[in-house]
């Protein structure tokens, strides 16, 4: 049987915000199971950073949680940036720009795995190396205004995994690069966590890009978990009418994927 990684049971989650509160996330159940590359899709506003933050334990201070979220798969609590790493949507957001890129990762790998400067910093130079960022030599003593926003990105990956997360979550983490270079991104996201026997949980808002890779897809509406599936099923058969429509607004069901599938 598949092991669970994680297990959220009736998780809700309100924002106090100036207005009043705020119902973010509704009573939401659902199983993550070790290794699968899980597509998260919904519109502006469904919840999909929500649940992003709440996984990674990221949530402002002030918000109120209910529901648990129950961790099988490590033995302890397990922390952001070690043992779930984060890629956002804006390298430059997640990314220091007044730090050379290879000081960054390599403080990481100090910091989360203890090693010495020079093997950290080995360590950075073949990640840099293993996200296909060209000549890492160079690149390590590179700021991130000095690399494209494919680059940037990729760098922002190799960062998320320096540490070695069992858990990856991209949250629209190629939404603001141009159609072939996310296309190569999401294919550098899927080798990598296939390789490392990472879980990745992939938030988009991009149907067709989710389907090209993901092995199950959840969908949410309104702070609401509408239908998950495996994706050829959920994409085959939608049970919920929004999901249906959802398609219909985005995809035709015989586009095709932008990153091939593993043979059957
Ligand atoms: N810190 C916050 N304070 C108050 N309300 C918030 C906060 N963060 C998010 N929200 C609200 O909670 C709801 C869910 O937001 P969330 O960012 O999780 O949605 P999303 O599906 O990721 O949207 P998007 O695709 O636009 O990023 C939205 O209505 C949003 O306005």
């Amino acid at each position: 049987m598949s092991e669970l990684l994680a297990s959220l049971r009736d998780l809700t989650v309100t924002y106090a915000a100036e207005q009043g509160t705020h119902l973010a996330l509704d009573g939401l159940d659902l199983d993550i199971v070790k290794g699968e590359r899980l597509a998260v899709i919904g519109e502006s506003g469904s919840g999909k950073s929500t649940l992003a933050l709440a996984l990674g334990g990221l949530l402002p201070p002030e918000t109120h949680i209910e529901g648990s979220i129950g961790w099988p798969g490590f033995a302890a609590q397990p922390q952001p940036g070690l043992d779930i790493g984060f890629v956002f949507q804006d390298a430059g957001a997640s990314l220091n720009p007044v730090i050379a890129v290879g000081r960054q990762i390599t403080e990481i790998a100090r910091l989360h795995l203890g090693l010495s400067r020079r093997k950290a910093r080995e360590r950075a130079r073949a990640l840099l190396a293993r996200v296909r960022i060209p000549d890492p030599d160079t690149a390590l003593a590179a700021f991130p205004h000095q690399l494209s926003g494919g680059q940037r990105q990729r760098v922002a990956i190799a960062a998320a995994i320096a540490a070695k997360p069992s858990l990856l979550i991209a949250d629209e983490a190629t939404s603001a690069l141009d159609t072939i270079v996310q296309a190569e991104i999401v294919a550098l996201l899927d080798e990598l966590v296939r390789a490392e026997g990472m879980t990745l949980i992939f938030i988009t808002h991009d149907i067709a890009l989710a389907s090209g890779f993901a092995d199950r897809i959840v969908v949410l509406r309104d702070a609401r978990l509408v239908e998950t599936g495996p994706t050829a099923a959920l994409l085959g058969a939608p049970k919920q009418a929004y999901t249906a429509k959802l398609l219909a607004s985005h995809i035709g069901l015989d586009t095709p994927p932008l990153v091939a599938g593993e043979p059957a």
